[in-house]
């Protein structure tokens, strides 16, 4: 079983353009959808569609409308009960697939909330094979947050604790691959950039590759999978490093590209693939999501067949 944990959510209100994005002008809108968002429910809603068996946890009001797309979703979940609804995030997407993002920051967890948070990630974390830290943290969280959490379910299962994945950027990426010794990273090339503080071209994988062997694999991270959105995704393992492109598609919106090649790279993993399996179901799930509307996430039929060539690097 695959648990994740999103300290964040959002209802993700996704509004389609006919037209690029005017900012100043007022545009006719063509169409509009709601989805439970953020960035563990997406790996977990990717998850569920597959049939396997997940977990999610997550903050969540008794009587938050989050919960009708969310229970639509099909999602098992452990809801913390907190006083106030999730936040409302904003996506514009244009005919082309530009997506316009607006986040807002989220709701403040008391010491209370944050503490219940950790309990109900640990107890679902009995037996599971993958535990998912993902997304940003709402404000007054501290930046330590992914590190304790990861700190007490390994403390409470031993060696029998899942292996920890994290997706998040800035100040909570920079303390979990310091202190929290993760087993897998996901970071896009921005974010890997501003952890580096140097310049990449996700034009040139092998320079991506050979930034995290530098900075974070194996000396801190087990893996790192680095999504280079329409160029593909590199990973980087003690092992060895290897690229796949990205097949070229229509894009209807690249929210949500990013948790559902998570999401693959995992469904891949407990299926027992080689590191090229699992980089090749990363790319293959990041490109259906991103040829899907909204934060609508794929199931295995939505993959496309393309004939894709992973590269060790
Ligand atoms: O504020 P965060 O957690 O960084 O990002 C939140 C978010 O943009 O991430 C998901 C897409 O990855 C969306 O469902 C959601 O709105």
């Amino acid at each position: 079983m695959i648990v994740t944990l999103t300290a964040n959510p959002a209802l993700d209100r996704t509004i389609t353009l006919p037209a690029p994005l005017a900012p100043g002008e007022v545009q006719a809108a063509t169409s509009s959808r709601e989805d439970a968002g953020g960035k563990g429910i997406n790996v977990a809603r990717v998850i569920a569609a597959a049939s396997s068996p997940v977990v999610a946890v997550l903050p969540l009001a008794d009587d938050d409308p989050y919960r009708v797309p969310l229970e639509a979703a099909g999602v098992p979940t452990r809801a913390v009960p907190v006083a106030r609804p999730v936040r409302a995030n904003l996506a514009l997407t244009d005919q082309d697939g530009v997506t316009t993002k607006i986040n807002l920051p989220g709701v403040a967890l008391s010491a209370d909330d944050v503490a219940a948070l950790t309990d109900a990630v640990v107890a679902a974390s009995e037996g599971a094979t993958w535990l998912v830290l993902a997304g940003s943290l709402p404000d007054a969280l501290a930046d330590t947050f992914y590190v304790d959490v990861a700190r007490a379910v390994r403390a409470r299962w031993g060696a029998q604790a899942p292996k920890i994945a994290v997706d998040t950027s800035g100040p909570a990426l920079r303390q979990v691959v310091a202190h929290g010794a993760p087993d897998l990273i996901k970071p896009n090339d921005d974010e890997l950039a501003e952890f580096t503080g140097a310049a990449l071209d996700p034009a040139d994988p092998a320079g991506v590759a050979e930034a995290v062997a530098r900075t974070i694999v194996p000396a801190q991270v087990a893996s790192a999978l680095v999504t280079l959105g329409s160029a593909g995704a590199v990973l980087v393992t003690a092992n060895g490093a290897w690229f796949c492109p990205a097949p070229r598609i229509r894009v209807a919106s690249t929210v949500g590209a990013g948790d559902s090649s998570l999401a693959g790279y995992l469904l891949a993993d407990v299926a027992g693939g080689a590191p090229e399996d699992r980089l090749l179901s990363a790319i293959r799930y990041g490109a259906a999501a991103a040829s899907l509307p909204g934060t609508q996430v794929p199931s295995p039929a939505d993959l496309g067949g393309e004939s894709l060539t992973v590269r060790s690097l």
